[in-house]
């Protein structure tokens, strides 16, 4: 078979049994791989279909410029159509999405400027606003608005509905997948419904995202809404394309257990998956657990790859820094100062105390890092070396008050945090801070990790 561009090759990705993940749940689990589409993720159905869709309509013309905001992979559909078709691509992306997708955003030819990710959706700084801006600049250019523009829900009724349906034979019960635009969740569903009414949606959604509770309330709750690291899913916006009418269900699923469990898609069944892909099956599994009879055939979607996240969630060191990899057979927060006398008290200083005596606590104690308290409360802290360089730079600092030199709080940890997770956290912060079960406050130093991990 000779294709005519790299675009003819979308879509037909393979259906895969899980096998040691879905273990002891009833019926029959499978994924569909989207990886095996050209720009390695099921972006690049929808992104081919907006750019064939503004061709007819004429909002896109020859030599123009397509402007999107993406977390990357429908920046990356869309730059592989730009490349057969002849345009030219400048993304929009917010500084939280991996270094890899800029990279390979670049290295097909697009413009990426990239916005912070803590901002308002309609802040001018966000990556919405600055691809709405420069759409209104600079001339014949074209912003898909994958959020918006429903020829993202019409792709995946058209392609990835049909596939899941011809691929099962008609058998699938159940359809689980990640929303964000919601174009792949809400297209699929809305075509395998009307092919038989009482199949069930799961729609994975993440913390920091606004569509669990929204389905449940009908309010759109700010609350809901604040800074995730899981990347590709999720919203602080409601996009046209969700309809809310396809999704029976919401799984919300934290950053850690999707980033565990996209690493073990990868050793434990081979499939090498992104972010978002251990969103899906962490959510979808847990949902089945309850809810999957025998004969029962539930289809989730895996968007992309892995080679996406090999700085974050398939690095030991970005794990560990992140508290998401722990050993269970390490001891814990929570063993260290259980070993502590029942009169243990937390070496502490106030703001309003002098440096002097702050110091003299520090030499008569032998701790190197004191938190500073206010009223029970933790408001800072004081460190022996930036103590000493503070002094050194202005003298007369002897004479101040703490809350003249104090740094910020050392981290609280949960008293379940394993040794490993304890070590990286100090190697940035010196000491850490855990409530025992009475909530009276403990301090760990380097010194407790260190003695803990010899005994
Ligand atoms: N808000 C999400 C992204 C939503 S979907 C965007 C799409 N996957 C893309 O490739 O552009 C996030 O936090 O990543």
């Amino acid at each position: 078979m000779i294709y005519n561009s790299i675009i003819e090759t979308i879509g037909n990705t393979p259906m895969i049994r899980l096998n040691k993940l879905a273990k002891g749940i009833k019926g029959d689990v499978l994924v569909k791989v989207e990886y095996f589409n050209p720009g390695n993720s099921m972006k690049d159905r929808m992104a081919i279909k907006m750019v064939e869709d503004a061709e007819k309509a004429g909002i896109l013309k020859p030599g123009g410029t397509i402007i999107e905001g993406t977390s990357g992979n429908t920046g990356m559909g869309l730059a592989l159509a730009a490349v057969a078709k002849g345009y030219k691509c400048i993304f929009t992306m917010a500084d939280k999405q991996s270094k890899e997708k800029i990279d390979i955003l670049k290295a097909v030819g697009a413009e990426v400027i990239v916005c912070p990710t803590n901002v308002a959706p309609e802040d001018p700084r966000s990556y919405y606003s600055v691809a709405r801006k420069l759409n209104a600049d600079i001339p014949n250019s074209f912003y898909p608005n994958q959020y918006d523009n429903l020829s993202n829900t019409a792709a995946h009724y058209e392609t990835t509905g049909p596939e899941i349906w011809n691929d099962t034979e008609g058998k699938i019960t159940h359809y689980a997948a990640g929303v964000g635009t919601g174009g792949s969740m809400c297209g699929t569903a809305k075509y395998l419904k009307e092919q038989n009414p009482n199949i069930v949606t799961v729609g994975i959604d993440t913390y920091g995202s606004v569509f669990k509770k929204y389905k449940e309330t009908g309010i759109f709750d700010e609350k809901e809404v604040y800074p995730y690291l899981t990347e590709g899913i999720g919203e602080d916006i409601l996009p046209k394309n969700v309809n809310f009418d396809v999704i029976d269900h919401f799984v919300k699923v934290t950053d850690k257990d999707a980033a565990v469990m996209t690493r073990r898609l990868a050793r434990e069944e081979g499939l090498f998956v992104g972010w978002s892909c251990g969103s899906a099956v962490h959510g979808a599994l847990e949902w089945a657990k309850e809810n999957l009879k025998e004969g029962d055939v539930m289809v989730i979607i895996l968007p992309d790859h892995g080679t996406r996240y090999l700085g974050k969630v398939y690095n030991d060191d970005w794990m560990r820094n992140h508290g998401f990899l722990e050993d269970k057979s390490y001891a814990t927060a929570k063993d260290i100062i259980g070993k502590r006398p029942s009169d243990y008290s937390l070496i502490s200083v106030k703001p309003s105390d002098s440096v002097r005596d702050a110091i003299a606590l520090m030499n008569k104690t032998s701790v190197s890092q004191i938190p500073v308290l206010n009223g029970g409360e933790v408001v800072g802290s004081v460190t022996d070396t930036k103590l000493l360089s503070k002094i050194i730079e202005n003298p007369v600092l002897k004479d101040a008050h703490v809350s003249d030199v104090m740094e910020s709080s050392m981290t609280f940890v949960a008293g379940d945090s394993t040794l490993d997770v304890l070590s990286s956290m100090i190697e940035k912060e010196k000491a850490v801070l855990v409530r025992d079960d009475l909530g009276k406050i403990h301090i760990i130093t380097k010194h407790d990790i260190l003695e803990a991990f010899t005994n």
